[in-house]
């Protein structure tokens, strides 16, 4: 399928065409890739996130405010923020279930937040230990207050393509919930496939779907890359309009609260597939393949990007 001639808005009403060249990538390995590793000790933190900003790399969520005893991994994530050394126009954000978090989101002098729900009951009890009505209530006050001090919110939907709890999920519910969070104020919603479970036609539905709801380009696409589906659900939605995608450098990752599920799809073989195909990223692939490759070493874990592993056997 080619993204740039294929007709496909007037197919599915959806009335939307590929409107840029360039592409926004949101890098997930300091969070949604370090919340699963033990001890990683701050300084590698910091070093991943300045290598990454280093790179090109304008949108960067380094870590969350939520329970150490649930995730003792981002613990440190408000030292994080404070050793880095911030570059202008990068934009550093953590993950907030709650006032409490982004309340320490604030001190901690994050550039912008997010918060998580999820299209699945199961996932939501046991991610935020609630339903997904009660997290919604929880974000109203945490909303407010990002109003009030003017931080932008993101909003992360779960499950879209399933559940490791719960299997199939309707659509309908990903978008219902989706448009609740836009509409509570969410600049932008990221439509999270947790367990990577989505295969390319699905994942277009699931995003047309949303699109009647929320507008294309208020959308964000998040898949894991567990079954080795990502790049081909993210080229089945490039032609629906959707321009912002999560990734995680070296392939870093997983969820705690779904067993089984990989890291993002690595971001420097988004980058290089989105290259071949004409748009811009911003991003430097080779500074990019080395910034994975110190955090895979450090951690003593192969790299999961196949495109890092070819450019640096080089
Ligand atoms: C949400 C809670 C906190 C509810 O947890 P809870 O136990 O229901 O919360 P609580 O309000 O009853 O408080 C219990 C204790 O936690 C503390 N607490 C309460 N809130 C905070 C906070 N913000 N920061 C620090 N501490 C907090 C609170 O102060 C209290 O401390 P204690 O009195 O027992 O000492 C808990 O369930 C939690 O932390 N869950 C972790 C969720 C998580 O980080 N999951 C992984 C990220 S989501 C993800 O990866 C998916 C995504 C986004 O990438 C998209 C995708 O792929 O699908």
């Amino acid at each position: 399928m080619s993204w740039k001639t294929s007709d496909s808005s007037k197919q599915t009403g959806w009335g939307k065409k590929p409107q840029s060249d360039s592409v926004s990538i949101f890098e997930m390995g300091a969070r949604d890739g370090l919340q699963n590793e033990v001890a990683v000790p701050t300084a590698a933190k910091v070093a991943l996130i300045e290598s990454l900003a280093d790179a090109g790399l304008k949108r960067i969520e380094v870590g969350s405010f939520v329970s150490p005893k649930w995730v003792p991994q981002m613990a440190d994530s408000a030292d994080v923020l404070a050793q880095i050394q911030r570059q202008s126009g990068v934009v550093y954000s953590a993950l907030t279930p709650n006032v409490k978090g982004f309340e320490l989101a604030l001190n901690a002098k994050a550039s912008e937040v997010a918060i998580f729900g999820a299209a699945s009951q199961s996932f939501s009890q046991r991610n935020i230990n609630c339903s997904i009505e009660e997290s919604i209530e929880r974000f109203i006050p945490l909303m407010e207050l990002a109003k009030k001090h003017n931080i932008p919110v993101r909003g992360y939907v779960s499950c879209v393509l399933g559940c490791p709890y719960e299997g199939e999920i309707a659509v309908s519910e990903v978008a219902r919930v989706s448009e609740i969070l836009y509409k509570m104020g969410c600049y932008e919603i990221s439509l999270g496939d947790t367990i990577g479970i989505g295969t390319p036609q699905k994942a277009r539905r699931m995003l047309q779907t949303v699109g009647e709801r929320v507008p294309v380009d208020k959308l964000a696409l998040h898949f894991h890359d567990t079954y080795g589906q990502a790049l081909a659900n993210i080229l089945a939605c490039l032609d629906l309009g959707v321009r912002v995608f999560d990734s995680s450098v070296a392939g870093l990752g997983g969820c705690p609260y779904a067993k089984g599920a990989s890291g993002n799809l690595a971001t420097e073989d988004l980058v290089y597939m989105l290259h071949g195909m004409g748009l811009e990223t911003g991003i430097e692939l080779q500074k990019l393949a080395l910034a994975g490759q110190a955090i895979s070493t450090q951690l003593n874990r192969k790299n999961g990007s196949k495109v890092a592993t070819a450019l640096l056997a080089k």
